[in-house]
């Protein structure tokens, strides 16, 4: 895994911050970089508790109250609370009440002041804190639940907390507009004294669509997140959605998560559906940044196997795709604003050419800030991308993007130095070995070299040439880590011509 995803919905303060101590010990151990992403609660309307059950079943026809008044466990029978006041205002006798997109479905039969009666129409388990979305005509009801604040008290406090404990990245749920993000980022420029915290639109909601490509400018990446947008919009159109976003995000260079169910029957067997391995190479062959699991991984069986499907499967797709090749190249629109940044864009465009023509063994690329990375990450060449920077926070960031593998370097003014550096670090890893063929750029060389524009070089790694010199060192990397009850992302495109040393 690259990622760690804390789902604020579920869980208190303090079992997030062991899952974070975790982390962080593993990292420190064993040289990781993963990775923290917080994601917030937002207003989801959802039921309670259920007292304390694990489930409770919804048969057909049953006559179940979904009530805005708090009980005292046990709850009175066929009972649930939500967790919305304006609840019975917003529904009408006649709307369908869905219960996790669809899992359990209920017709509204009557109001009764805090109280709304349902008969259960499609039969199901309820689980407890399941997502609630009610529907009427063919659409989403959006009542004065479509006036609650993307960010609730309760979020605020969460963020503190991300702040506070130095989360990599904030993911907010149920984005509706750019402003919520610019107000986000400025909230955390003023407190989080330099430490940078990327914020990641999460796109679930009707209006996140209707004022996408904004939102995703103002952000530092999006996430697909299928669950709810599944819930909010008809199933059939979030394919061409999930399509539209990954390329609008890849365009606007901006890190793009593909998020919910894509193993979803692991949650309780050791194998997948042959329908969600589509479901996967398909995010794969999109050129998607990262794959999020999340049920399979904070509650399911099998949370390692998922994690171990989820990257054999994205590995052998990216495989067959490179030695096919098979992508249709995507006409990159410019995304600089400068001059600077324009050469910066053009360099890694160049680059990524040249690498796959001279079909180089990998690029390096020499980046503080992160952009020549995420620039070159953008034209997702048929090569791995060693990525080093001298910051471990930006090493983290970094490991989000497509085909990027981070490492962290303390920089020296002299280039050859660097280089010399990091071909022993990665031949020490097995990673790259004597004779490879090496593309290196670098967006501190202008500084560096007193002004030349020496940015892109070839070189061959040095060393006496071994065709067994790295034979089959399984990469560290790829071993999953254990990781209970929190979601777990995988960043795609870095192990392409890694595979052949297997
Ligand atoms: N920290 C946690 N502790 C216990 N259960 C969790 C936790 N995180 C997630 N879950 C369970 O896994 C399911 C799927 O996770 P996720 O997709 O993150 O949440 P949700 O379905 O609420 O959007 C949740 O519905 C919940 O039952
Ligand atoms: C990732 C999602 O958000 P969450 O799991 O927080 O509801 C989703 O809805 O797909
Ligand atoms: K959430
Ligand atoms: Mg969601």
């Amino acid at each position: 895994m690259n990622v760690a995803r804390l789902n604020m919905c579920h869980g208190d303060r303090e079992w997030h911050q062991k899952v974070i101590s975790s982390v962080r010990r593993l990292n420190e151990e064993k040289g990781y970089a993963v990775a923290v992403m917080m994601d917030t609660e937002g207003s989801e309307i959802h039921m309670g508790d259920l007292g304390g059950a694990p489930a409770a079943k919804a048969e057909d026809g049953e006559i179940w109250t979904f009530s805005v008044r708090s009980f005292e466990a046990p709850l009175p029978e066929l009972t649930v609370h939500v967790n919305y006041e304006g609840f019975a205002e917003d529904v009408r006798v006649g709307d369908d009440l869905l219960v996790d997109g669809g899992m359990a479905r209920f017709e509204v039969v009557e109001k009764l002041g805090p109280d709304v009666k349902c008969r259960c129409t499609d039969p199901g388990l309820l689980l407890p804190r399941a997502n609630l979305t009610f529907w009427r005509d063919g659409s989403v009801v959006r009542a004065k639940n479509a006036m609650l604040p993307t960010i609730t008290s309760k979020d605020w406090l969460d963020i503190d907390f991300g702040i506070a404990e130095g989360v990599d990245f904030i993911a907010v749920s149920f984005v509706k507009s750019a402003e919520v993000i610019n107000h986000l980022k400025s909230y955390i420029a003023a407190r989080s004294r330099g430490n940078d915290i990327a914020v990641i639109a999460k796109i679930e909601s009707i209006d996140s669509l209707t004022n996408l490509e904004e939102i995703i400018r103002a952000s530092d990446g999006a996430m697909v997140a299928r669950g709810d947008l599944g819930a909010q919009i008809p199933l059939e159109q979030v394919p061409s959605i999930q399509q539209k976003i990954v390329k609008l995000c890849r365009q606007l260079n901006k890190p793009v998560v593909v998020a919910s169910q894509l193993l979803e029957s692991m949650i309780e067997y050791p194998i997948p559906t042959r329908a969600e391995v589509a479901d996967v190479s398909e995010a794969v062959h999109q050129c998607a940044d990262a794959l999020m699991l999340s049920g399979e991984s904070a509650m399911g069986r099998y949370p390692d196997k998922a994690l171990s499907v989820l990257s054999s499967v994205s590995l052998r797709i990216e495989r067959w795709w490179r030695e096919e090749k098979h992508h249709e190249p995507l006409e990159l629109e410019d995304v600089s604003s400068s001059f600077a940044d324009k050469i910066s864009e053009e360099i890694c465009i160049s680059a990524a050419k040249m690498a796959n023509k001279l079909e180089v063994d990998a690029v390096f690329v020499y980046t503080k800030g992160g952009h020549m990375a995420s620039l070159l990450s953008r034209c997702r060449p048929d090569c791995p991308i060693f990525a080093f920077t001298n910051s471990t926070s930006m090493r983290r960031r970094l490991n989000l993007q497509w085909g990027l593998i981070p490492f962290r370097l303390t920089f020296s003014d002299d280039m050859e130095s660097n280089l010399n550096r990091t071909f022993s670090l990665l031949k020490a890893r097995g990673m790259i070995k004597p004779g490879d063929l090496v593309i290196a750029l670098s967006d501190m060389l202008q500084s560096i070299q007193d002004g030349q524009r020496l940015t892109v070089s070839v070189r061959r790694c040095p060393g006496p040439r071994s065709i067994n010199a790295c034979a089959s060192r399984p990469r560290c990397r790829l071993r999953p880590q254990p990781c209970s009850a929190s979601s777990t992302a995988i960043r795609c495109g870095a192990l392409g011509s890694a595979t052949r040393w297997w």
